[in-house]
């Protein structure tokens, strides 16, 4: 049997998956890395754990699967998008790598404002939002100005650890339009938006960029020798986690929108041409298929709201034993409300100060309802987007959903319910790691187009309708949810100085 593997580099964690011809995951493998927090806003990670991470992983997937080591073809990457990283001359990262959601960069996002007026929506497609990388460049030339003029090459996530694996350095156009620095339809850098911010002098730092399925290159010796793989294997670009958890799902033509629930979460539908626009701070970035695209709406705390309350209220249970009882306590949590904006939320409010809250507390509520308040505020703030998307007319009925959060039914259901559209679930969720296995499978030349490896990889699973009457219940608190952001806002602008 011949493989392809598919690494996921997510926030908490690098997953490698072994895929075969038939679609098949042959074999999986995972390491996790810390968030290095500073200070309140600030998120970031060594590019070095990353590396070694991934390493040790292929080298479990290996020794686990038994696979032979040349019957794997072909590696490709899907990864956590807009973290900066800088390397020196010799390659080496100059810092940690600031993440996608640290939100220190407020005051660079309102100087590109400012500074590109309407030519940032023209050619960048998307708001200055703090996450983004270019605002992060502009930090470091405010902040490390000695540290800048060191650096030779700017990279995503993924694409050091590529550069890592394989000694080339490459961009693909769906991670490099979480930059803020590309002409999405023309699919270059862009020369006019850099000069317009004061980055012209960083023009020289971006790599090549190219399709998510091209080859870039083949393994290092010393490489091949640690992960147990030939060096022949071909290597793949791969795309951003949000295109490949796509790709993964099937989104590959109009019609199925996609619910992921990570340790962010998003919802994305697919957008064929680059024309249509939508208002509330969405996205519009390239998609891993070739000359195609998606809108995207991003909670920045999704799956992270649920693992913070799991870890401060709940330590050493598992999710299981966390959520025992769910679906006992009526849709609503007995009054309880939660606002999942614990880094600050970016779609629809682009805010870096809010904060979460629990309104509505009881003496009759138990740790269950908490739990399923958090995950119902998690589900509301997925729901802002997917309203904004049916604003601008896009109609959304049919919800595939992938990432952590798709591990529970009851989250499934309530999903249908507060969202009133049908939600499908794969039969084997795996996450954006599949849709990077299906980019090396196509690059491999093993189908002849990525919709064709989507019908014999992708198997849906159970589907879950919305209940009328919680779909009812669930607009009316969503009312109430909205209204809990406007409420609170000035009073955590006024607690923003008591935070660590
Ligand atoms: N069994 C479960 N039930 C409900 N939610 C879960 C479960 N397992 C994980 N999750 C959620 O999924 C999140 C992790 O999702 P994952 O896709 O693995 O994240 P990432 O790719 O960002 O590292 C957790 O933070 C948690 O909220
Ligand atoms: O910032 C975004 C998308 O714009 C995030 O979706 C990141 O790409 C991180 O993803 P996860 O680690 O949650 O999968």
């Amino acid at each position: 049997m011949r493989y392809v593997i598919g690494i996921d580099l997510g926030t908490s964690a690098v997953k490698a998956l072994l895929v075969d011809r038939n679609g098949q995951v042959a074999g999986e493998a995972s390491r996790s890395y810390p968030l290095i927090q500073e200070r309140s806003g600030w998120s970031e990670q060594r590019p070095e754990d990353w590396v070694e991470a991934t390493v040790e992983t292929l080298y479990a997937l290996m020794q686990s699967s038994g696979a032979a080591p040349d019957a794997v073809e072909g590696i490709s990457f899907s990864g956590q998008m807009h973290g900066l990283v800088l390397l020196d001359a010799g390659g080496r990262p100059l810092r940690n790598a600031i993440l996608w959601n640290d939100t220190r960069t407020t005051s660079q996002c309102r100087h590109i404002e400012a500074a590109l007026g309407d030519k940032l929506h023209a050619i960048a497609r998307n708001p200055a939002l703090e996450g983004m990388t270019m605002p992060k460049l502009l930090w470091v030339q405010q902040h490390e100005q000695e540290l800048l003029a060191q650096a030779e090459t700017l990279l995503l996530p993924k694409d050091y650890v590529r550069y890592r694996l394989t000694g080339e350095l490459h961009m693909d156009y769906s991670d490099a339009a979480g930059t803020l620095m590309l002409d999405i339809a023309a699919k270059q850098w862009s020369r006019e938006l850099l000069a317009a911010v004061g980055l012209s002098e960083s023009e020289k730092l971006l790599p090549p960029l190219v399709e998510s399925h091209q080859e870039v290159g083949a393994l290092l010796p010393a490489i091949a020798d640690r992960t147990g793989l030939v060096g022949s294997t071909k290597v793949f670009a791969g795309g951003a986690d949000n295109a490949c958890g796509a790709i993964g799902a099937g989104i590959l033509d109009e019609g199925l929108t996609l619910c992921s629930i990570g340790t962010s979460g998003v919802i994305l539908t697919y957008e064929g041409n680059v024309g249509r626009s939508y208002d509330g701070g969405m996205h519009l970035f390239n998609h891993g298929k070739q000359d195609a695209y998606y809108g995207m709406g991003v909670t920045l705390a999704a799956g992270y709201s649920l693992s913070w309350f799991k870890n401060t209220f709940a330590a050493g249970e598992s999710y299981d034993e966390l959520l025992a009882g769910l679906s006992e306590v009526e849709a609503g949590a007995g009054g309880l409300l939660f606002t999942p904006y614990l880094v600050g939320e970016r779609t629809p409010h682009g805010d870096a100060v809010i904060r979460g809250s629990f309104i509505g507390m009881d003496s009759s509520h138990e740790r269950i309802h908490f739990a399923r308040a958090v995950m119902e505020g998690i589900t509301f703030s997925l729901n802002e987007s997917l309203h904004l998307f049916r604003a601008a007319g896009k109609p959304i009925d049919k919800v595939v959903s992938i990432g952590g959060g798709a591990r529970n039914p009851a989250w499934l259901q309530m999903q249908a319910d507060v969202f009133g559209a049908s939600v499908i679930s794969l039969k084997h969720e795996q996450g954006p790691g599949l849709g990077a296995a299906m980019l090396a499978a196509y690059g491999c030349g093993w189908f002849d187009s990525l919709e064709q490896c989507a019908r014999r990889f992708v198997d849906y699973g159970m589907t879950y309708e919305p209940h009328p009457e919680r779909t009812t219940k669930y607009e009316e608190l969503f009312q109430i949810y909205r209204d809990v952001y406007r409420q609170t806002r000035g009073l955590n602008e006024a607690l923003a100085a008591y935070r660590l």
